[in-house]
């Protein structure tokens, strides 16, 4: 008989329910992930840039990635449209919130806690590198919303561009026109993939507001809050510190974008950003977030800095330290910029906040803080109600340009012009197409992903083996003995930056494992059950708390034979080795003759327990409410 634990009780506070950009409800799910995260002891010794030589070379480091950024072509535009919007009905419009950050650094795990700790309504739109939004999945899964508002949406297609162009702006548009509820949104906060540069979001609204483009109606861009891994982020930097001090690399075309690209993304995640968020302060030594934070000074001198575990900081408290920062922005140099508006949040915090105090900038340079240009930009043209289409083009300059062969274009469905339509074969989809030459994460950085799937549970003995291989610290809920005897440099991991999904274990037949990496640290843990191994009865009672998510996990993730139980790992990397890493895990698979004696157990302890086991008190209460 196999025991499932529900460690947590379903978020209620977030109120969240997702859809997709097709219209059609995804649902929403109560459980919370069912162990705390697991926060090893710091590591020392990595990255062995200090306070002292970060700022010297970073200035002739940056000016040489500010000559990089001006060869590239960059995806802009601009639009046509006459305008519209007043000033007045900008400033009365919802926050967003662009929460940007490289591969891993912890933007989910910050959002959840700022869904986690707000009683506002938050509206959400999450995107993600690769095809499967496994981001998207996570924060549906500890969401609970007994209103049935609509209050998340995902970005679709793992579009990785680096401004997601109209895209973004469309499905936010899309939010607020499904969001029902009588409650406004608070703040719309959009976490971008680990790859997108918010700089060029930022211009993509500006451009939209500016000419008045009517799907940011309603919205404007408030704060960009970039969170950064105070343990990895020095050691980047040092990438580039070797690449800065090759004399061969300074002039001409570098051509090994591949070779720095990390650094670059890193570089203008940070320049873009209001609030710096210094996260995994737990895995960095004192050294570390030390010269971490001179290298964000360095970078951006106006950004509020904060420091942070597990991203344990509101979004009010962020909010708050940015507009403090503001304010003496204001009293200092006597600018009225940014033009903010005052956040009422009356209850916020539910929790204590590990983090340390803000930072307190005495130098304010304006110069340079974010530019806007619309260089490069050109027109698209806008139809009313769902017909209309964009296209834009990193290379083209004309302004007046209409050719939908320059890149992009973006379709809504021609036949349907009913606003309320939710029928999702109407094609509400924005389905879009890429061609953005140099301006996905792929073209310009190297980075590709691919997912691995298979329906077949791990082998204990042969996944732990192959994880101990695997030279880069483990950390695991599941009581698997983890060393790193074994391990090997040329392992094909060596190229993955981030990789993430659910995993179906052999000894943990109900359980969902949630599987993630980032950068140079790994974590096995319970997410919940796997729908596929409850009884009818239990799906019943679960799905009370988390209505929707049994039918999107049907339509999306089922299989005849064992349901949703499945391997679904994202990999994201820099030239992976993608066939050698699916052999590496399929070697882990359990073989067919495994399957058989496999199934026969799974059989035999159904008909022995006929129902999964709720082991906590506090939820046998939970479920017993919910039957009552
Ligand atoms: N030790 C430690 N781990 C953390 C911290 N914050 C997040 N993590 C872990 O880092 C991993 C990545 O966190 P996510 O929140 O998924 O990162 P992300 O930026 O959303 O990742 P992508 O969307 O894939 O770019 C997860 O395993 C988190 O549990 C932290 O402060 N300390």
């Amino acid at each position: 008989m196999h025991t499932l634990a529900l460690t947590a009780k379903p978020t209620k506070a977030a109120g969240l329910r997702t859809i997709r950009p097709a219209q059609r409800p995804v649902g929403r799910a109560a459980q919370e992930f069912s162990a705390a995260w697991h926060a090893p002891a710091p590591v020392r010794g990595r990255g062995a840039l200090t306070a002292a030589t970060a700022t010297a070379f970073l200035a002739a480091a940056w000016s040489g990635a500010r000559r990089r950024q001006g060869r590239l072509g960059r995806c802009q535009w601009s639009l046509t449209r006459a305008a519209t919007a007043t000033e007045d009905a900008v400033q009365h419009s919802v926050p967003v919130i662009l929460l940007s950050g490289f591969l891993g650094t912890g933007k989910t795990t910050l959002l959840r806690h700022w869904l986690e700790n707000t009683t506002d309504r938050v509206g959400v739109v999450v995107n993600d590198v690769a095809a499967v939004n496994i981001d998207s999945k996570l924060v549906q899964q500890e969401s609970y919303n007994p209103e049935g508002e609509v209050n998340a949406i995902q970005l679709q297609n793992g579009c990785a561009c680096c401004s997601l162009g109209d895209e973004l702006l469309v499905n936010i548009h899309d939010l607020l026109e499904l969001a029902g509820g009588d409650r406004p949104f608070s703040q719309i906060v959009v976490e971008l993939s680990g790859v997108a540069e918010p700089r060029r979001v930022r211009e993509n609204f500006d451009s939209a507001i500016e000419q008045g483009y009517y799907v940011v109606d309603g919205v404007k861009l408030d704060k960009v809050v970039t969170i950064l891994d105070a343990s990895t982020f020095c050691e980047e930097y040092m990438e580039f510190a070797r690449i800065y001090e090759r004399e061969d690399l300074q002039d001409g075309d570098v051509g090994e974008m591949a070779e720095c690209s990390v650094v670059e993304l890193l570089v203008e995640q940070t320049e873009a950003a209001d609030i710096v968020v210094l996260n995994k302060t737990d895995l960095a030594t004192q050294d570390q977030v030390e010269a971490t934070r001179a290298v964000v000074k360095a970078i951006n001198k106006e950004a509020t800095i904060i420091e942070t575990t597990f991203g344990k900081v509101t979004l009010h408290d962020v909010l708050a330290a940015a507009h403090s920062e503001v304010g003496k922005h204001h009293h200092e140099n006597g600018h009225d910029e940014h033009g903010h508006e005052e956040h009422a949040h009356e209850e916020h915090s539910h929790e204590e906040h590990g983090h340390a105090g803000h930072e307190a900038h005495a130098e304010h340079g304006h110069e340079e803080a974010h530019s806007h240009g619309h260089e490069e930009a050109h027109s698209h043209g806008h139809e009313e109600d769902h017909g209309h289409a964009h296209s834009h083009s990193s290379d083209c300059s004309d302004p007046e340009c209409t050719d939908a062969s320059h890149g992009h274009s973006h379709s809504h469905a021609e036949d349907c012009s009913d606003p309320d339509c939710t029928d999702a074969s109407h094609g509400h989809d924005h389905g879009h197409s890429h061609s953005h030459g140099t301006t996905t994460a792929e073209d310009r950085f190297g980075i590709t992903s691919f997912t691995y799937t298979a329906r077949r549970p791990l082998s204990e003995a042969r996944f732990t083996k192959a994880l101990q291989k695997w030279p880069i610290p483990k950390h695991s809920d599941l009581q698997l003995t983890l060393t790193d005897d074994d391990s090997s440099a040329d392992h094909p991991m060596a190229r993955v930056i981030r990789s993430k999904g659910f995993c179906w274990l052999e000894s943990q037949p109900s359980n969902r494992v949630y599987w993630s990496h980032a950068g140079k640290d790994m974590q096995l843990t319970y997410n919940g059950f796997w729908w596929g191994a409850m009884s009818e009865e239990q799906v019943k009672i679960m799905q009370k708390m988390a209505a929707g998510e049994y039918e999107r996990a049907k339509r999306e993730d089922w299989d005849d034979e064992w349901g949703d139980r499945r391997q679904e790992v994202v990999f994201i990397g820099q030239k992976l080795d993608e066939a050698a890493i699916r052999a590496w895990l399929d070697e882990c698979l359990l073989t067919d003759k495994e399957m058989v004696s496999y199934k026969k157990k799974q059989e035999a302890a159904a008909k022995d327990s006929g129902m999964i086991m709720w082991p906590s008190e506090m939820m046998a209460q939970d479920v017993g409410e919910m039957t009552d």
